[in-house]
């Protein structure tokens, strides 16, 4: 990161953007903060960031995590046991962000914020340099408890949309996009999965005729074959179970073509 660019929402959207202007697709894996111990945590997201992440979703362990599927679940216990917290994970960052050069997503849940304080929480994650969050339990028509904050500290708030909202919905959270639009591409919770969803091409279509920023697809994509569907139809895609995995295994190789199918497109005219 140049020295003079500060991280924020415009950070995390110039570098998306500039990664599809070059023709490539956008590539967020998602990491469990601590699944492997706090002293870990800086090599991991240095490796992703040097291996072409354009951007990561920083998972913060949380003891109810509603939306998680068994491998996220899982990740986030192994993380609890290390006693990872909201407040261990902003302090090492405070200490180790200019490392990464890759913008990071914060995605918790509202309850670790609440604990934490939101205004207290807010400057932190600034001052840690959080480009965006992504808090999965809080209802679009409740982000006014934290929106306007977050917009004058400049971090993005993004915005899920899934397969169910209608029309008006999708609109709306099109208008209040930062960062980029999360769409989810199942019905059910995250996790790896043999085949990811057909026929979401005018799903889209739609998402990106009303969203200001772009599209990225989510849950389910496992293999660089399906990174290379989803970016078909998507500005780029989010890989969580299968990075978590692959990240226990030792299996960097397969992490790198993962990465590497998301860089695979024409470069526009
Ligand atoms: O694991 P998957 O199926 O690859 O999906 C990404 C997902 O795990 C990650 O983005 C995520 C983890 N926890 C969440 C909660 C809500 C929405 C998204 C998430």
């Amino acid at each position: 990161m140049p020295k003079t660019m500060t991280h924020g929402r415009k950070y995390l959207e110039t570098t998306l953007n500039s990664t599809n202007k070059q023709g490539d697709k956008i590539f967020v894996p998602y990491v469990m903060a601590g699944d492997e111990g706090l002293e870990q945590l800086i090599p991991t997201l240095k490796f992703l960031s040097e291996s072409g992440a354009t951007a990561i979703e920083l998972g913060i362990p949380f003891s109810d995590p509603v939306a998680d599927g068994p491998t996220i679940q899982e990740a986030g216990k192994r993380a609890l046991e290390q006693n990872i917290t909201l407040n261990s994970v902003i302090q090492l960052l405070k200490q180790e962000r200019e490392q990464i050069v890759a913008p990071i997503i914060f995605m918790t849940y509202i309850n670790p914020i609440f604990k934490y304080g939101i205004e207290a929480f807010i400057q932190d994650a600034k001052e840690a340099g959080v480009d965006g969050l992504i808090i999965p339990d809080l209802p679009f028509e409740q982000q006014a408890l934290i929106s306007e904050k977050l917009n004058e500290a400049e971090i993005a708030l993004i915005q899920l949309v899934s397969l169910t909202s209608s029309h008006e919905r999708i609109k709306q959270l099109g208008e209040a996009s930062q960062g980029f639009t999360y769409a989810i591409t199942v019905n059910g919770i995250t996790g790896a999965r043999s085949k990811v969803s057909q026929n979401l091409a005018e799903h889209f279509q739609q998402l990106k005729d009303s969203s200001q920023v772009p599209v990225l697809a989510g849950f389910g994509i496992s293999t660089p074959e399906h990174v290379i569907q989803m970016s078909k139809i998507a500005d780029g895609v989010i890989v969580g179970s299968k990075i978590i995995e692959l990240l226990q295994q030792g299996d960097y190789d397969s992490i790198n073509r993962l990465i590497d199918a998301s860089k695979q497109n024409e470069p526009k005219a």
